[in-house]
């Protein structure tokens, strides 16, 4: 993809996202793979009304290409998760209630769903019988850290679909603009259907 056409399909993820309530306060940050490397929201905007300037360009390696301003301060994150596969192609980023919330609530290291047909709207998935886990780690400043840990992770356990930060939201991965925009639509759906059970089983 064209650097041009991957900051357009970035505006309009952020549109969308922000529609949803998804990427409040400048919260959120959103990536895509293009001919050189990657394009990656600059820092600090809002991602609700991003404009082609909001954006920079660096090859595979992250060396800068074009595009001023700050990058996302979790650009190393985007880095590490593209690593992790090369059918990875685009990265967004969210900090939703649901995700938020839910990644506080789940003590281990993943957040096990299963028994919901949604599920299938994740890449490879054909039954609500399959357990779906998602990783969660613990929300870290140092994003270098983070990124390390999320690798090391992999290397044992392979990420999927996506990870959640506790506290912080989550990162969807897809093969492509559309593929994350529906993972992060079933995950989101998901968080909100588990919330909703516990709370229920709580009161019961
Ligand atoms: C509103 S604070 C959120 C930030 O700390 C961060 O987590 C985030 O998602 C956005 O950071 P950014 O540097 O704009 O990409
Ligand atoms: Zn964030």
């Amino acid at each position: 993809m064209q650097s041009a056409q991957a900051k357009h399909a970035l505006i309009d993820a952020g549109r969308w996202l922000s529609a949803q309530g998804w990427v409040p306060a400048t919260g959120g940050n959103f990536s895509i793979r293009t001919e050189q490397g990657f394009v990656v929201t600059a820092s600090g905007h809002d991602k609700g009304a991003l404009q082609p300037e909001h954006f920079l360009e660096f090859d595979a390696r992250g060396s800068h290409i074009s595009g001023a301003g700050k990058p996302s301060a979790e650009t190393d994150l985007h880095l590490a998760l593209y690593a992790l596969s090369p059918d990875t192609h685009c990265i967004l980023h969210t900090h939703s209630v649901a995700a938020t919330v839910l990644s506080r609530l789940t003590e281990p290291h993943s957040l096990e769903i299963s028994g919901y047909e949604m599920q299938k709207a994740l890449n490879g998935f054909t039954s609500h019988l399959e357990a779906l886990a998602i990783p969660v780690f613990d929300n870290d400043q140092d994003i270098p850290a983070l990124a390390r840990r999320v690798t090391e992770y992999h290397s044992h356990t392979p990420i999927r679909h996506g990870v959640l930060i506790r506290g912080h939201g989550l990162y969807a991965m897809g093969a492509d603009m559309s593929e994350t925009r529906r993972h992060i639509e079933a995950l989101e759906f998901l968080f909100n259907c588990e919330l909703t059970r516990r709370q229920l089983e709580k009161n019961a």
